[in-house]
């Protein structure tokens, strides 16, 4: 299907091709295409330096790149585009902040530079948490509820794609836990929400795609499940160290490798059910776990062996 015959739902949220930024010698983004469909909730992921900051930051309209185009609902975001501004929710690492205004007051101070009003500061402030402490002044609130409120900033003019930084870095547990189903609810809503993270449980929890990046360059796109899959990493049998010989365990039909750490006999193997009954039949599998591949897994493999 050409590009001009498409219906208006089926372009993408956003695409980038052949998109390029270096900083010197430092090649930040190198060659990325990637198309995001309306409605994905996508993840970016890799190393402290990958690139992952500058992709975000070149598609949201930020930095400039070098070379390549970005797409965004049918908008170039550069030169930088006004027009763009009300249809994207930009949380950045510096996400600026009016520090002398309360909480629900800079909510609502950024809601009226996008046409809005308090009923939807009100609810950007509670789809983050934050009514109940909205009237601390924004110098003095914790870092985590910071990073909430800059949430909450991007979310009040409820834009059609949602752009996220490392939004849960500084969040306690529950914390991470509510905004997570939060951003599940704007993902039912049909939003697309892009977002970087060194969480690697949250990515394969929250996200349809991940996409790897290591040196500036998408190592690995897909979604979560389909990784782990391709991966082939198997499985591992923990069991507690005592009850079995390494040697023994490493003899047992199934079995690839043994690993012995932290109290723990660890057996690797692509044949679950078959080291499990073999297993059986020299110990008891009482306290014995079973543990298969994570995306985290999939990650380590996959930069291990670019690095
Ligand atoms: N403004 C800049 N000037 C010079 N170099 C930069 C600049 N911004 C980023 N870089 C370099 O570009 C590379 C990619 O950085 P970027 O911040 O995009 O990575 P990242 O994946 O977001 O890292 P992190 O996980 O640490 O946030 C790094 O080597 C970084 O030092």
């Amino acid at each position: 299907m050409r590009g001009e015959e498409m219906p208006a739902t089926a372009e993408p949220a956003i695409e980038v091709v052949g998109l390029g930024k270096a900083y010197g010698k430092v090649r930040a983004v190198d060659d990325v295409s990637l198309t995001v469909p309306r409605g994905e909730f996508i993840g970016l992921l890799g190393p402290n330096g990958a690139g992952k900051t500058t992709l975000i930051e070149i598609v949201e309209g930020l930095r400039v790149p070098d070379t390549g185009t970005v797409t965004v609902l049918g908008h170039r975001p550069h030169p930088r585009n006004l027009a763009l501004l009300p249809l994207i929710g930009v949380q950045t690492q510096q996400s600026a902040f009016f520090p002398h205004l309360t909480a629900r007051e800079h909510v609502e101070t950024v809601a009226a530079f996008y046409g809005r009003g308090r009923a939807d500061a009100e609810r950007a402030l509670a789809q983050v948490g934050l009514t109940d402490s909205a009237d601390a002044r924004v110098a003095r609130v914790s870092g985590g509820q910071r990073q909430r409120l800059a949430v909450a900033s991007a979310l009040v003019h409820q834009p059609e794609v949602i752009f996220l930084d490392e939004p849960t870095g500084a969040l306690d547990p529950q914390a991470r836990r509510d905004l997570w189903s939060m951003l599940r609810e704007l993902k039912g809503e049909g939003k697309t929400i892009v977002y970087t993270t060194h969480h690697l449980e949250e990515a394969e929890a929250l996200c349809d795609r991940v996409a790897i990046l290591h040196q500036g360059r998408v190592v690995a796109l897909d979604s979560p499940r389909d990784l782990i899959n391709r991966a082939e990493l198997g499985s591992q049998v923990l069991v507690p160290a005592g009850r079995i010989a390494p040697e023994l365990a490493g003899r047992l039909d199934g079995v690839d490798a043994v690993t012995v750490a932290d109290g723990t006999v660890t057996l690797h193997t692509q044949q679950l059910t078959r080291v499990l009954a073999a297993l059986g039949a020299s110990t008891e599998l009482d306290g014995v776990q079973t543990r298969a591949a994570t995306l985290e897994d999939v990650y380590l493999d996959l930069i291990g062996a670019q690095s």
